[in-house]
C-alpha cells in the first residue's frame, strides 16, 4: 500500500503523465476545512474509486479536479494539464457525472445530447450518430423525447453519463454513478464503461458501494477527514481481507452513541 508520505505515485509506462495527479489541495468553507492537502495519484487507464466515509471530502475533492470549485491551495493535474491555470484545455478532456446532477430539465433527452454535442464543438451529423447510440445503449431510446424533468433518478444518471461520454473524454468522473440506478441498469452502465476503459480511458468514481468498487476498480485512493489515508492497487489496500475490513481499519469503526438509543422501538415509550 502507498503511503502518502513522499508517494512513490502510480507507475506510468512510457513516462506518461498519470491521468489524475493532485498536490496539497486545500479546500475550507468558512472554519470547516473540507480538504486538508491531498494528494491524489491515479494511474492512467482503468478504474479508479475514492471512498471513504461521510464528509471525508470526496465530492469537494472531485469538484476541484473537475474545475467545478476553486482550490484553496495546491494543485491538480489531469492528464499532465494543470485544470485552474489551462481549463479550457482540460475541459476538452474530461467527462463529469456530478453530485446532484442539475440538468436542462426542459430539454428531452435527446435534445440535451445534442445541445451538450453542440457546445463541445462536434459536426451535428457525429452528434446525432453517438446520441441515437448512446440512447440506445442505455435503454433510453423510448424516452428519448421525453422532458428530463420527468425522468426517474436513475433515467437521470444515465442520460447525465450519455453526455458525459458524448466528447469520449480521456478521464471520466462519476460521482455515485450507480445511485438509484436499478441492477439491469446498473448492468448495462458497467458494460458501457468497461468497453469505454477497454480502449485506455481512465473513470474515477466515488462510491459507498464497496462490493462494486472490489468489483470494477484496479486502483483506490481512501479518504477520511479531508486526506488521503492510503491509495494503490486494490489488491494492496483490501490485504487478505474485503475492501470494507481494510477501509473500517484505515479509517476506525465509529461509536457513535447508538447505546443512548434504548427508547427506540421499546414499548415503554
Ligand atoms: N458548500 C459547502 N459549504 C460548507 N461546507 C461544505 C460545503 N461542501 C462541503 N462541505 C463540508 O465539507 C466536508 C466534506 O464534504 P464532501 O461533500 O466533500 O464529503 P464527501 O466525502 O463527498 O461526503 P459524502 O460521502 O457524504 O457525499 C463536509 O464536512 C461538508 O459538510
Amino acid at each position: 500500500m502507498t503511503d502518502l508520505a513522499g508517494t512513490p505515485g502510480p507507475a506510468e509506462p512510457g513516462g506518461s503523465p498519470p491521468a489524475v495527479r493532485t498536490r496539497g489541495l486545500f479546500k475550507r468553507f468558512g472554519a470547516q476545512v473540507a480538504v486538508a492537502g491531498v494528494d491524489l495519484a491515479v494511474p492512467r487507464g482503468g478504474f479508479a474509486g475514492l471512498v471513504g466515509p461521510n464528509g471525508a471530502g470526496k465530492t469537494t475533492t472531485l469538484s476541484m479536479i473537475t474545475g467545478l470549485l476553486r482550490p484553496d491551495g495546491g494543485t491538480a493535474e489531469v492528464a499532465g494539464m494543470d485544470v485552474w491555470r489551462d481549463p479550457v484545455a482540460v475541459k476538452s478532456q474530461v467527462g463529469v457525472l456530478p453530485e446532484g446532477l442539475r440538468l436542462f430539465e426542459r430539454l428531452s433527452g435527446r435534445e440535451l445530447l445534442s445541445y451538450n454535442g453542440q457546445i463541445r464543438g462536434i459536426p451535428k451529423d457525429e452528434v446525432a450518430r453517438r446520441a441515437e447510440e448512446l440512447l440506445k445503449v442505455m435503454d433510453l431510446s423510448g424516452a428519448a423525447d421525453k422532458l428530463v424533468v420527468d425522468y426517474s433518478t436513475g433515467m437521470r444518471k444515465k442520460i447525465g453519463l450519455a453526455a458525459a461520454l458524448l466528447h469520449n473524454p480521456k478521464v471520466l468522473f462519476l460521482d455515485e454513478p450507480f445511485e438509484g440506478v436499478d441492477p439491469v441498469s446498473a448492468n448495462t452502465l458497467v458494460e458501457v464503461l468497461r468497453r469505454y476503459t477497454a480502449s485506455g480511458s481512465t473513470i474515477v468514481f466515488s462510491s459507498h458501494v464497496m462490493e462494486l468498487v472490489e468489483r470494477l476498480c484496479d486502483w483506490v485512493s481512501v479518504m477520511n477527514l479531508g486526506r488521503i489515508v492510503a491509495q494503490g492497487p486494490l489488491a494492496e489496500i483490501r490485504g487478505g481481507g474485503t475492501l470494507n475490513a481494510a477501509i473500517l481499519d484505515l479509517v476506525g469503526a465509529r461509536g457513535n452513541g447508538e447505546e443512548g438509543l434504548s427508547w427506540l422501538g421499546s414499548s415503554s415509550g
